[in-house]
């Protein structure tokens, strides 16, 4: 009965929806109102995956692209390589992810961009193989390493992982007038241990 009403009264053929546009418009309406109202965020995030959409969907498009030219693969840690958790302290990467990353350092460089210290994620990740930069950016290890940390910060930008001679390795580049190491190295020992 509530469906012959609202046919009714938005004008629509009882036979086969001959309607008028002024008629849809007001169905549409209608449905709209009696829908729940979608939150900001629903529609921040529907809008950020048409603009990024999974990697997993484009991986024959992504791996043309790739032909011939040198991977290099940037990881995130927590919510990609972890679950996100309450407690920070446990949020431990599985097994079976470990062995994912091991796997994919086996055939391209491999870096692990977080917020977090490097020593904390190495401790998490346990793979030597690996490039690490924590602390977003600041703290830099690269496989068999000590961690790097920036010296000045405020004059130096991350640009991305580099091939320069033989080794492949993160770099800063540093305003022309200012080049020159942008390292220290702590005297500690690499705190990565090979993933158990
Ligand atoms: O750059 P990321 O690797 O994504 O690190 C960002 C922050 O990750 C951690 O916080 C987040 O994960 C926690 C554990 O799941 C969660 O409890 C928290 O709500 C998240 O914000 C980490 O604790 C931060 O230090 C990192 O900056």
């Amino acid at each position: 009965a509530a469906s012959t009403s609202l046919r009714r009264r938005s004008g629509v053929d009882d036979d086969y929806g001959a309607r008028s546009p002024c008629a849809t418009s007001w169905v549409v309406q209608a449905m709209r109102a009696s829908s729940p109202a979608r939150s900001a965020a629903v529609d921040e995030y529907a809008a950020w995956t048409r603009k990024h959409p999974s990697a997993l969907a484009s991986f024959e498009q992504i791996a043309a692209s790739a032909k011939g030219k040198q991977v290099v693969v940037f990881l995130d840690y927590d919510g990609t390589l972890s679950p996100i958790v309450a407690d920070p302290d446990t949020a431990f990467i599985t097994g079976e992810m470990r062995e994912a990353v091991r796997g994919v350092a086996k055939h391209f460089p491999a870096a692990i961009v977080t917020g977090r210290c490097v020593e904390k994620v190495c401790s998490f990740v346990g793979l030597s193989e690996l490039y690490y930069a924590g602390s977003h950016g600041m703290d830099i290890k690269g496989p068999g390493s000590n961690v790097r940390h920036l010296r000045r910060r405020s004059s130096c930008n991350l640009l991305a992982s580099s091939s320069r001679s033989s080794s492949t390795r993160l770099w800063w580049r540093r305003p022309r007038a200012r080049r020159g190491p942008g390292w220290r190295t702590t005297s500690s020992a690499s705190p990565c241990t090979s993933g158990a």
